[in-house]
């Protein structure tokens, strides 16, 4: 664990992710996948392109189905009939590269979408759960503007505030900072860092900021063709690692 906080791990398996499987037709893009993630555990996942980081968190969130083995979140084995999809939803929040914001809503109309159609919460009561949360990633100001009207990194402060209102267990990121201009990064990546030593929240980053993972991440796994290569806590992992494919892609990308 970081010694930066005093968060705790809890024994508690959040994610249990069981020889797992996943073809796009003839493409075994997910190989035999193995995986236990403790609540309020932080994982940053990294690999080369291509090598299954978002499909597999993408299955975690049902956005894609797998074909073999088991995933089980929050004690719900997700199955590929949509049974447990609403569960899976409020339990999981998910931030997307390119933001997903809804362009025809202002910021607090896409911050209250979900709390009041899927949580059936009273509008005044999402509107004001809203307001702190966009205080959190301290663009409070925004809030009746359209997501066309913000830069990027303020967007993805908004799409971060809108997944929090649904006090999800677990935050998935999917290269959360990659669309971003250099200069808009820190501003993500920060509001990341507080939510992360704020304890609490379980939490799975795909990113190549590798100064992100060393700060926060309890484990960092690395990716390679569809497997689970590597997997250590960022200390080791960056200053030792095992295997020569995690050796070439850490000598490959820039470090801070
Ligand atoms: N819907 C799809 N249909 C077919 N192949 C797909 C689909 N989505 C992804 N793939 C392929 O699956 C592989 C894994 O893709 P994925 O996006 O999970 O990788 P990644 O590690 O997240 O890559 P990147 O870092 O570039 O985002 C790639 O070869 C990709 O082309």
């Amino acid at each position: 664990m970081s010694t930066q906080d005093a968060r705790e791990v809890s024994d508690k398996l959040m994610i249990e992710l069981r020889n797992m499987n996943k073809w796009y037709g003839d493409f075994h893009v997910l190989k035999n996948i193995n995986l236990e993630v403790k609540k309020g555990e932080r994982i940053v996942i990294c690999g080369p392109s291509g090598s299954g980081k978002s499909t597999m968190i993408r299955c975690i969130n049902r956005l894609e189905e797998h074909q073999e083995g088991d995933i089980i979140v929050n004690g719900v084995e997700l199955t590929n009939n949509l049974k447990n999809i609403e569960i899976i939803r409020k339990d999981v929040g998910m931030v997307f590269q390119h933001f997903n914001l809804f362009p025809h809503l202002t910021v607090l109309e896409n911050c209250c979408l979900a709390p009041i159609w899927v949580k059936k919460e009273p509008r005044k009561q999402a509107e004001a759960t809203a307001m702190q949360y966009l205080e959190r990633v301290k663009i409070p100001e925004q809030a009746l503007k359209y997501p066309g009207q913000l830069s990027g990194g303020q967007q993805q402060r908004v799409a971060i505030a809108r997944s929090l209102c649904m006090n999800p267990d677990v935050m998935l990121f999917d290269e959360p900072t990659s669309a971003l201009d250099p200069e808009m990064i820190k501003e993500v990546l920060d509001v990341m860092i507080e939510l992360a030593d704020e304890g609490g929240m379980t939490m799975l980053c795909v990113t190549h900021e590798m100064g992100f993972a060393k700060r926060v991440a309890d484990r960092v796994i690395f990716m390679d063709a569809g497997q689970i290569i590597e997997e250590n806590e960022p200390h080791e992992f960056f200053n030792n690692p095992q295997h020569e494919r995690t050796q070439l892609f850490l000598s490959q990308i820039i470090q801070h």
